[in-house]
């Protein structure tokens, strides 16, 4: 579990002195994995170096296993910040080591014996699926393989919290899903809390259980995905959810997006609505994505604009989420796009 308190971060003094971490506060717990997202500035990289203590906070605190890892003196630090692994963007590993002399360089720094150190170095790779490559150089590897030997040579100290980084930055998709994948698995076996820094958000749903959007140095929203996916008010609930293309909206017709979850809603919840409302409803784009194991729906559906409330309140009684469609999406500009609390509210 790891614990940020009123972090902040302030670089120069006096007139020049700029605060890029206002207030931070959360906890992650052992078994969690929060993805943090931002837009680009926002302090992502800031927030991670200052998490892994590379650079001091200027006040706040950072909370491993009940200790305060900012109170601490340089000797105590240097133990105790083996308690977080971490994973950089492009793994930076060392070109001229292979790929088990990169993983044993934590085990090497620390003073373990050569035969422990080949036992610990081999159980890693093993972990991550690259034993076959052990005697690999980075350039003999692909992208996604260099990010996984990062991972063994981050959990090489038995970490209890593990940082990534953007480390999915710059990955093609099946070394991206592998990647997620061996989070899950770690988040799971090892009991790790997993800070997942990204700018990627389709990353996020796929492997977070809660995540933080940080806009100037501040946390802005912050809860569980699950949550936030059905919000209809919270913008990073709307951002997380990926829209494909949908078809366009004919005249005298709105788009709206209803969004469920498949464990709440009846599966024939279109028929029902339809049955109820004495129309037919045209599908325009679908989405269906697991988050934490439960499906969630995600259709644009055709309404003609002077039903609209109807049915809003219908896909209420049924538990639906109603959002306005895209405005992109929309052939013609039939109708201001839904902005108000009430309106969306089913
Ligand atoms: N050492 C520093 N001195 C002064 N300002 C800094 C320093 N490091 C970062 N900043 C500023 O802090 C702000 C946040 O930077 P940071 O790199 O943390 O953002 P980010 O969210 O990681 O951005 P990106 O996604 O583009 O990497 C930026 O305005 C940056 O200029």
């Amino acid at each position: 579990m790891i614990e940020l308190v009123n972090l902040t971060k302030t670089f120069g003094s006096g007139k020049t002195a700029t605060t890029v971490l206002d207030d931070i506060s959360f906890t992650v717990d052992a078994r969690e994995i929060l993805a943090v997202v931002g837009p680009s500035g926002a302090g992502k990289s800031t927030l991670a170096r200052c998490l892994n203590l590379l650079e001091r906070p200027t006040s706040g605190q950072v909370i491993v296993g009940g200790e305060d890892l900012t109170a601490m003196g340089a000797a105590r630090l240097r133990d105790a910040r083996r308690r977080i692994g971490t994973v950089f963007q492009s793994a930076s590993l060392l070109s001229r080591r292979t790929a088990a002399e990169n993983v044993a360089l934590p085990l090497e720094y620390l003073g373990a014996t050569k035969a422990s150190t080949r036992a610990r170095v081999g159980e890693l790779l093993d972990r991550v699926g690259l034993l076959d490559k052990a005697g690999h150089y980075p350039h003999q590897l692909s992208g996604g393989q260099r990010q996984r030997v990062g991972i063994a040579r981050a959990l090489a100290l038995t970490p209890s919290v593990l940082l990534s980084d953007e480390a999915t930055s710059g990955l093609d998709p099946d070394s991206t899903e592998t990647y997620l994948r061996l989070l899950t698995e770690l988040r799971d076996d090892l009991r790790l809390a997993v800070v997942f820094i990204t700018h990627e958000m389709d990353t996020v749903v796929r492997v977070a259980d809660t995540v933080g959007r940080i806009d100037g140095g501040r946390i802005v929203e912050h809860g569980a995905i699950t949550d936030l996916v059905l919000d209809p008010h919270s913008s990073l609930g709307r951002a997380l959810r990926p829209r494909g293309p949908a078809a366009g909206v004919g005249r005298g017709h709105t788009g709206l997006t209803v969004v469920y979850n498949s464990a709440t809603v009846p599966a024939d919840w279109l028929t029902r609505l339809g049955t109820r409302l004495g129309l037919s409803i045209p599908v325009l784009g679908a989405n269906v994505q697991t988050v934490d194991g439960v499906p969630f729906g995600d259709f644009t559906v055709s309404v003609p604009s002077d039903r609209v409330p109807a049915f809003i309140s219908a896909a209420g009684e049924l538990s639906l989420t109603v959002d306005p469609a895209p405005p992109a999406q929309s052939a013609a500009p039939a109708r201001e796009p839904l902005t108000t609390r009430d309106e969306v509210t089913v």
